[in-house]
Protein backbone atom coordinates (compact mmCIF):
# COMPACT_ATOMS: atom_id res chain seq x y z
CA UNK A 1 0.00 0.00 0.00
CA UNK A 2 2.86 2.52 0.99
CA UNK A 3 4.71 1.29 -1.89
CA UNK A 4 2.08 1.91 -4.36
CA UNK A 5 1.15 5.36 -2.88
CA UNK A 6 5.14 6.17 -3.14
CA UNK A 7 5.22 4.95 -6.43
CA UNK A 8 1.92 7.17 -7.25
CA UNK A 9 3.60 10.44 -6.02
CA UNK A 10 7.11 10.44 -7.36
CA UNK A 11 8.34 13.76 -8.75
CA UNK A 12 6.61 14.98 -12.22
CA UNK A 13 8.90 13.54 -15.08
CA UNK A 14 8.03 16.41 -17.71
CA UNK A 15 11.52 17.38 -17.50
CA UNK A 16 11.94 15.02 -20.25
CA UNK A 17 14.47 12.66 -18.11
CA UNK A 18 15.03 10.84 -21.29
CA UNK A 19 17.39 13.87 -22.69
CA UNK A 20 18.26 14.48 -19.73
CA UNK A 21 21.04 12.70 -19.19
CA UNK A 22 22.05 12.66 -15.50
CA UNK A 23 25.91 12.13 -14.91
CA UNK A 24 26.15 9.20 -12.19
CA UNK A 25 28.15 11.81 -10.20
CA UNK A 26 25.23 14.49 -9.57
CA UNK A 27 23.29 12.08 -7.39
CA UNK A 28 25.06 12.51 -4.17
CA UNK A 29 26.28 9.81 -2.30
CA UNK A 30 23.97 9.31 1.01
CA UNK A 31 25.63 9.85 4.18
CA UNK A 32 24.89 7.20 7.88
CA UNK A 33 22.83 10.92 8.46
CA UNK A 34 20.96 11.09 5.64
CA UNK A 35 17.66 9.23 5.44
CA UNK A 36 16.70 8.14 1.86
CA UNK A 37 14.85 5.22 1.59
CA UNK A 38 11.21 5.37 0.13
CA UNK A 39 9.34 4.47 3.35
CA UNK A 40 11.00 7.93 4.73
CA UNK A 41 10.52 9.97 2.57
CA UNK A 42 6.91 9.06 1.69
CA UNK A 43 6.52 10.38 5.21
CA UNK A 44 7.81 13.76 4.09
CA UNK A 45 5.96 14.23 0.97
CA UNK A 46 2.32 15.54 1.59
CA UNK A 47 -0.20 12.86 1.20
CA UNK A 48 -2.85 15.60 0.64
CA UNK A 49 -1.06 17.59 -1.90
CA UNK A 50 0.94 14.85 -3.25
CA UNK A 51 -2.60 13.68 -4.74
CA UNK A 52 -3.19 17.35 -6.15
CA UNK A 53 0.49 16.16 -7.36
CA UNK A 54 -0.38 13.15 -8.82
CA UNK A 55 -3.11 14.27 -11.34
CA UNK A 56 -0.91 17.81 -11.98
CA UNK A 57 2.04 15.40 -13.38
CA UNK A 58 -0.58 13.90 -15.96
CA UNK A 59 -2.03 16.77 -16.64
CA UNK A 60 1.92 17.98 -17.23
CA UNK A 61 2.64 14.82 -19.29
CA UNK A 62 -0.29 15.51 -21.28
CA UNK A 63 0.35 19.43 -22.60
CA UNK A 64 4.38 18.16 -22.90
CA UNK A 65 2.85 15.87 -25.69
CA UNK A 66 0.40 18.04 -27.59
CA UNK A 67 3.11 21.32 -26.86
CA UNK A 68 5.40 19.04 -29.33
CA UNK A 69 2.68 20.02 -32.54
CA UNK A 70 2.53 23.81 -31.03
CA UNK A 71 5.08 26.66 -31.73
CA UNK A 72 7.44 28.04 -29.59
CA UNK A 73 5.53 30.88 -27.30
CA UNK A 74 2.50 29.40 -27.62
CA UNK A 75 1.07 28.67 -23.69
CA UNK A 76 1.57 24.94 -23.29
CA UNK A 77 2.35 23.29 -19.87
CA UNK A 78 0.36 24.21 -16.83
CA UNK A 79 1.01 24.54 -13.17
CA UNK A 80 -1.64 24.60 -10.36
CA UNK A 81 -4.00 26.57 -13.12
CA UNK A 82 -1.25 28.86 -14.14
CA UNK A 83 -0.29 28.79 -17.71
CA UNK A 84 3.39 28.71 -18.61
CA UNK A 85 4.97 28.93 -22.20
CA UNK A 86 6.67 26.72 -24.00
CA UNK A 87 9.76 29.09 -23.62
CA UNK A 88 9.34 29.21 -19.79
CA UNK A 89 9.32 25.42 -19.68
CA UNK A 90 12.40 25.15 -21.88
CA UNK A 91 14.37 27.56 -19.82
CA UNK A 92 13.32 26.01 -16.35
CA UNK A 93 14.54 22.68 -18.44
CA UNK A 94 17.58 23.93 -18.87
CA UNK A 95 18.54 25.91 -16.59
CA UNK A 96 17.43 22.68 -13.76
CA UNK A 97 19.84 20.58 -15.99
CA UNK A 98 22.88 23.17 -15.27
CA UNK A 99 22.03 23.54 -11.66
CA UNK A 100 21.45 19.61 -10.59
CA UNK A 101 25.31 18.77 -10.81
CA UNK A 102 26.29 22.09 -8.50
CA UNK A 103 23.44 21.74 -6.20
CA UNK A 104 24.49 18.32 -5.73
CA UNK A 105 20.75 17.00 -3.73
CA UNK A 106 20.96 19.34 -1.41
CA UNK A 107 17.16 20.96 -0.59
CA UNK A 108 15.73 23.76 -1.30
CA UNK A 109 13.86 25.93 1.62
CA UNK A 110 11.47 28.45 0.20
CA UNK A 111 11.04 31.13 2.77
CA UNK A 112 8.86 34.14 2.94
CA UNK A 113 5.63 35.62 3.98
CA UNK A 114 2.47 33.93 3.88
CA UNK A 115 0.72 33.97 0.31
CA UNK A 116 4.18 34.86 -1.00
CA UNK A 117 4.02 31.56 -3.27
CA UNK A 118 6.40 29.09 -1.49
CA UNK A 119 4.12 26.44 -2.21
CA UNK A 120 2.74 26.73 -5.86
CA UNK A 121 6.69 28.10 -6.68
CA UNK A 122 7.97 24.97 -4.74
CA UNK A 123 5.64 22.49 -6.62
CA UNK A 124 7.51 24.03 -10.36
CA UNK A 125 10.97 24.23 -8.85
CA UNK A 126 10.49 20.80 -7.67
CA UNK A 127 8.76 18.96 -10.94
CA UNK A 128 11.91 20.95 -12.78
CA UNK A 129 14.34 19.45 -10.68
CA UNK A 130 13.14 15.94 -10.01
CA UNK A 131 13.00 16.90 -6.62
CA UNK A 132 10.35 16.07 -3.69
CA UNK A 133 8.09 18.81 -2.50
CA UNK A 134 6.75 19.25 1.22
CA UNK A 135 4.89 21.94 2.75
CA UNK A 136 6.19 22.33 6.17
CA UNK A 137 2.64 23.59 7.57
CA UNK A 138 1.12 19.83 5.88
CA UNK A 139 3.78 18.10 7.90
CA UNK A 140 3.19 19.89 11.33
CA UNK A 141 -0.59 19.50 10.64
CA UNK A 142 0.38 15.62 10.42
CA UNK A 143 2.50 15.69 13.75
CA UNK A 144 -0.58 17.66 15.50
CA UNK A 145 -3.29 14.64 14.11
CA UNK A 146 -4.59 16.06 11.42
CA UNK A 147 -5.64 18.99 13.11
CA UNK A 148 -5.24 22.47 10.91
CA UNK A 149 -2.61 25.29 11.67
CA UNK A 150 -5.91 27.45 12.56
CA UNK A 151 -7.05 24.57 14.84
CA UNK A 152 -3.58 23.98 16.53
CA UNK A 153 -3.28 27.94 17.06
CA UNK A 154 -6.07 27.97 18.47
CA UNK A 155 -6.08 24.73 20.84
CA UNK A 156 -2.63 24.67 21.96
CA UNK A 157 -1.40 28.05 21.06
CA UNK A 158 1.62 29.67 18.86
CA UNK A 159 4.51 28.38 20.91
CA UNK A 160 3.40 25.07 20.31
CA UNK A 161 2.75 24.83 16.54
CA UNK A 162 6.52 26.77 17.06
CA UNK A 163 7.95 23.51 18.23
CA UNK A 164 6.61 21.44 16.09
CA UNK A 165 7.64 23.02 13.20
CA UNK A 166 11.11 23.08 14.50
CA UNK A 167 10.66 19.54 14.64
CA UNK A 168 9.66 18.96 11.31
CA UNK A 169 12.77 21.68 10.01
CA UNK A 170 14.99 19.11 11.73
CA UNK A 171 13.71 15.97 9.71
CA UNK A 172 13.74 17.37 6.83
CA UNK A 173 16.95 18.48 7.35
CA UNK A 174 17.99 15.01 7.56
CA UNK A 175 16.84 14.53 3.72
CA UNK A 176 18.11 15.45 0.35
CA UNK A 177 16.05 16.00 -3.23
CA UNK A 178 13.78 17.81 -1.67
CA UNK A 179 11.79 21.67 -2.28
CA UNK A 180 10.18 22.66 1.37
CA UNK A 181 7.34 25.03 1.25
CA UNK A 182 8.34 26.55 4.67
CA UNK A 183 5.77 28.18 7.08
CA UNK A 184 6.01 32.31 6.87
CA UNK A 185 7.35 32.18 10.16
CA UNK A 186 9.43 29.94 10.20
CA UNK A 187 12.56 32.24 10.00
CA UNK A 188 12.06 33.68 13.10
CA UNK A 189 14.05 30.93 15.48
CA UNK A 190 17.50 30.81 14.58
CA UNK A 191 17.21 27.02 15.60
CA UNK A 192 15.13 26.74 12.14
CA UNK A 193 17.83 28.66 10.16
CA UNK A 194 20.56 25.68 11.57
CA UNK A 195 18.37 23.11 10.15
CA UNK A 196 17.59 25.28 6.80
CA UNK A 197 21.41 25.75 5.95
CA UNK A 198 21.66 22.43 5.40
CA UNK A 199 20.32 23.10 2.77
CA UNK A 200 19.68 26.38 0.36
CA UNK A 201 17.24 28.95 1.29
CA UNK A 202 15.49 31.16 -1.16
CA UNK A 203 13.50 34.39 0.05
CA UNK A 204 10.20 34.77 -2.06
CA UNK A 205 10.32 38.25 -1.83
CA UNK A 206 6.77 39.48 -2.73
CA UNK A 207 5.63 43.51 -2.04
CA UNK A 208 3.03 43.62 0.93
CA UNK A 209 0.74 44.91 -0.93
CA UNK A 210 0.62 42.20 -3.51
CA UNK A 211 0.37 39.49 -0.92
CA UNK A 212 -2.83 41.17 0.76
CA UNK A 213 -4.56 40.78 -2.56
CA UNK A 214 -4.16 37.49 -3.11
CA UNK A 215 -4.59 36.64 0.51
CA UNK A 216 -7.52 38.90 0.61
CA UNK A 217 -9.23 36.99 -2.47
CA UNK A 218 -8.66 33.58 -0.92
CA UNK A 219 -9.57 34.50 2.76
CA UNK A 220 -7.48 34.60 5.71
CA UNK A 221 -9.46 31.63 7.56
CA UNK A 222 -6.60 29.33 7.29
CA UNK A 223 -3.98 32.21 8.41
CA UNK A 224 -4.51 32.59 12.31
CA UNK A 225 -2.10 34.93 13.01
CA UNK A 226 -4.52 37.47 10.18
CA UNK A 227 -7.20 37.00 12.44
CA UNK A 228 -8.56 39.85 14.75
CA UNK A 229 -8.26 43.19 12.45
CA UNK A 230 -11.06 45.41 11.43
CA UNK A 231 -12.33 46.41 8.10
CA UNK A 232 -12.33 44.99 4.83
CA UNK A 233 -10.40 42.22 3.73
CA UNK A 234 -7.63 43.86 1.80
CA UNK A 235 -7.22 46.52 4.75
CA UNK A 236 -6.85 43.81 7.37
CA UNK A 237 -4.98 41.70 5.55
CA UNK A 238 -2.79 44.59 4.52
CA UNK A 239 -2.31 46.09 7.99
CA UNK A 240 -1.49 42.87 9.70
CA UNK A 241 0.86 41.80 7.06
CA UNK A 242 2.88 44.85 6.95
CA UNK A 243 3.43 44.72 10.78
CA UNK A 244 4.98 41.23 10.75
CA UNK A 245 6.86 42.03 7.49
CA UNK A 246 8.45 45.11 9.16
CA UNK A 247 9.43 42.47 12.15
CA UNK A 248 10.14 39.63 10.03
CA UNK A 249 12.05 41.68 7.00
CA UNK A 250 15.49 41.35 8.37
CA UNK A 251 15.12 37.24 9.32
CA UNK A 252 13.68 36.53 5.46
CA UNK A 253 16.93 38.27 4.76
CA UNK A 254 19.14 35.70 6.49
CA UNK A 255 18.19 33.36 3.61
CA UNK A 256 21.25 32.10 1.16
CA UNK A 257 19.22 33.83 -1.53
CA UNK A 258 16.53 36.59 -2.39
CA UNK A 259 14.03 36.26 -5.78
CA UNK A 260 12.53 40.14 -5.81
CA UNK A 261 9.17 40.06 -7.69
CA UNK A 262 9.98 43.71 -8.29
CA UNK A 263 13.34 42.81 -10.15
CA UNK A 264 11.60 39.88 -12.06
CA UNK A 265 8.70 42.35 -13.08
CA UNK A 266 11.20 44.38 -14.18
CA UNK A 267 13.50 42.39 -16.11
CA UNK A 268 10.19 41.43 -18.04
CA UNK A 269 9.22 44.41 -18.80
CA UNK A 270 5.69 44.10 -16.24
CA UNK A 271 4.11 46.76 -15.07
CA UNK A 272 3.25 45.44 -11.96
CA UNK A 273 3.81 42.06 -9.90
CA UNK A 274 0.71 40.63 -9.94
CA UNK A 275 0.71 38.81 -13.35
CA UNK A 276 4.46 37.07 -12.96
CA UNK A 277 3.39 33.46 -13.80
CA UNK A 278 4.99 30.79 -11.89
CA UNK A 279 7.21 28.86 -14.36
CA UNK A 280 9.16 33.02 -14.50
CA UNK A 281 9.24 33.16 -10.94
CA UNK A 282 10.55 29.34 -10.09
CA UNK A 283 13.47 30.25 -13.22
CA UNK A 284 14.51 33.41 -11.36
CA UNK A 285 14.76 30.67 -8.09
CA UNK A 286 16.73 28.68 -10.37
CA UNK A 287 18.91 31.43 -11.61
CA UNK A 288 19.55 33.26 -8.41
CA UNK A 289 20.78 29.28 -6.63
CA UNK A 290 23.00 28.99 -9.40
CA UNK A 291 24.59 32.70 -8.98
CA UNK A 292 24.22 31.84 -5.19
CA UNK A 293 26.84 28.52 -5.86
CA UNK A 294 28.87 29.38 -8.00
CA UNK A 295 29.33 32.90 -6.80
N1 LIG B 1 2.54 33.73 -9.50
C1 LIG B 1 1.32 33.82 -9.01
N2 LIG B 1 0.39 34.58 -9.60
C2 LIG B 1 -0.84 34.71 -9.08
N3 LIG B 1 -1.26 34.10 -7.94
C3 LIG B 1 -0.39 33.33 -7.30
C4 LIG B 1 0.95 33.14 -7.78
N4 LIG B 1 1.59 32.32 -6.92
C5 LIG B 1 0.70 32.01 -5.96
N5 LIG B 1 -0.49 32.61 -6.19
C6 LIG B 1 -1.70 32.50 -5.36
O1 LIG B 1 -1.42 33.12 -4.11
C7 LIG B 1 -1.99 32.36 -3.04
C8 LIG B 1 -0.89 31.95 -2.07
O2 LIG B 1 0.01 31.06 -2.76
P1 LIG B 1 0.75 29.90 -1.99
O3 LIG B 1 -0.23 29.09 -1.20
O4 LIG B 1 1.59 29.20 -3.00
O5 LIG B 1 1.64 30.74 -0.99
P2 LIG B 1 2.41 30.29 0.33
O6 LIG B 1 3.60 31.16 0.43
O7 LIG B 1 2.64 28.82 0.28
O8 LIG B 1 1.35 30.65 1.46
P3 LIG B 1 1.27 30.17 3.01
O9 LIG B 1 2.62 30.38 3.63
O10 LIG B 1 0.24 31.04 3.61
O11 LIG B 1 0.86 28.73 2.96
C9 LIG B 1 -2.72 31.18 -3.68
O12 LIG B 1 -4.07 31.53 -3.80
C10 LIG B 1 -2.05 31.05 -5.04
O13 LIG B 1 -2.91 30.50 -6.00
O1 LIG C 1 3.54 33.75 8.89
C1 LIG C 1 3.30 32.93 9.81
O2 LIG C 1 3.72 33.07 10.95
C2 LIG C 1 2.53 31.72 9.49
C3 LIG C 1 2.39 31.32 8.19
C4 LIG C 1 1.72 30.07 7.80
O3 LIG C 1 2.44 29.44 6.74
C5 LIG C 1 1.61 29.11 8.97
O4 LIG C 1 2.85 28.54 9.27
C6 LIG C 1 1.06 29.81 10.19
O5 LIG C 1 -0.21 30.30 9.87
C7 LIG C 1 1.97 30.95 10.63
Amino acid sequence: MEAKLFQSIQPCKWVDTENLMRKPGAFIRVSHKTMDNSRVRSMFMNVQSSKRVSAHQNRFSRKVLSSLKNPPGSVLLESGGFPASLDESLVLKNKSAEIDSVLNGRCIYLVGMMGSGKTTIGRVVSEALSYSFSDSDLLVEQKAGGMSVAEIFKQHGEGFFRDKETEVLKELSMMHRFVVSTGGGAVIRPINWKHMRSGISVWLDVPVECLARRISAVGTGSRPLLHGESGDAYSKALTRLSTLLEERGEAYANANTRVSFEHIASKLGHVNVDNLSPAAIAIEVLVQIESFLKG
